[in-house]
């Protein structure tokens, strides 16, 4: 059983990654992927082999062109005490003094500590396609962080909790996890979830603004399909340039390199373009002359 309320009929495993701290579905019906957290024992924590996996997936994702919206979740409950998380962040049992420390695999073992979650943070934020956090359980420091970082939110009414534990481990994601957070809620809010740390419900994370629906537990993973179904349904070149559009306004140069150039793939797609390709290819002066000063 991959989890709870997952419907075996409705996905499948993608064969090609054999993955050990996630699960990767592909909806057989629609252009959607499921990535999930898979070690529900430890709320789903991330360890620098999950982030690695998690990395693969996502840059896998994003080169299927037929796939338009990606669900990152976690699976449960956990077999020790039936606790609910999409992810509860750096697992701090493998915590080194310079990031999180491969375990148990000779060949890694003597690599640096990694904080390499903040790389998929930036791949999530410029995946050209819609990234869906879907919450079952615990949503923890980094965990907390990467539904911060995702399009949309969606909640399990009964089991989602979201909580910045990030300074009580000495920890600090001074990124998208908490200035980012400050543009979806407001600043004072932000502030107080990482200095208060409080525990917040999915109806108070969805008035907030940080999380944009709630539905019932048994619901969520039906739900999720079908926000995938919607979304697909959209045009993606609308869609990728909404989401780069999105993103432009807080991500200065990079926002607007990354915006810029799917307006040169736009750009490309004209016969102006090939004008100015053959010109060159042929070894003659380019002749725009039928092409409009546009206005
Ligand atoms: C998540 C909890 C609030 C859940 O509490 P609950 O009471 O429901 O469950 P338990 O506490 O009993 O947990 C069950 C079981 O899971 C283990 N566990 C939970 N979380 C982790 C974890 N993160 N690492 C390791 N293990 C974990 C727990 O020990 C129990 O095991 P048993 O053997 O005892 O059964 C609560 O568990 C909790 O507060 N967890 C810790 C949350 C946390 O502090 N996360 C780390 C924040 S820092 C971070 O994530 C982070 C990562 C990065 O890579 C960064 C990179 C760059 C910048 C910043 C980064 C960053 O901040």
């Amino acid at each position: 059983m991959v989890s709870d309320h997952f419907d075996p009929e409705r996905w499948e495993p993608i064969e090609e990654f054999d993955f050990r701290d996630l699960t990767y579905h592909r909806a057989v019906d629609s252009g959607t992927v499921r990535i999930a957290f898979d070690r529900p024992e430890v709320r789903n924590a991330f360890r620098p082999g999950t982030v690695d996996e998690l990395y693969d997936a996502l840059e896998h994702a994003k080169r299927q062109t037929d796939v338009g919206c990606i669900l990152l979740t976690g699976n449960g409950p956990s077999p020790e005490d039936g606790g609910w998380a999409f992810c509860s962040g750096g697992d701090q049992t493998i915590r080194g003094e310079d990031g999180y420390q491969y375990e148990g695999d000779e060949e890694r073992a003597s690599e640096q500590g990694r904080l390499h979650i903040l790389e998929v943070q930036r791949l999530i934020r410029h995946i050209p396609k819609v990234v869906v956090c879907v919450v079952p359980g615990w949503a923890v420091g980094g965990g907390h962080s990467l539904h911060v970082v995702c399009d949309l939110t969606l909640a399990s009414e009964e089991h989602a909790k979201f909580l910045q534990t990030d300074p009580d481990v000495a920890s600090y994601d001074a990124g998208f996890g908490s200035a980012y957070l400050a543009k979806q809620i407001g600043q004072k809010k932000a502030r107080e979830v990482f200095f208060l740390g409080k525990t917040y419900s999915a109806e108070e994370a969805e008035e907030m603004g940080m999380v944009n629906e709630v539905v019932p537990h048994e619901e969520l993973e039906e739900t999720a399909l079908e926000w995938g179904e919607r979304i697909n349904a959209k045009s993606p070149t609308a869609m990728r340039m909404l989401k780069y559009g999105f993103n432009m306004a807080d991500d200065g140069l990079v926002g607007q390199q990354v915006f810029a150039g799917e307006a040169t793939r736009l750009g490309y797609m004209t016969d102006e373009a090939e004008e100015g390709r053959d010109a060159f290819v042929e070894g003659r002066e380019p002749d725009f002359s039928e092409f409009p000063w546009q206005y």
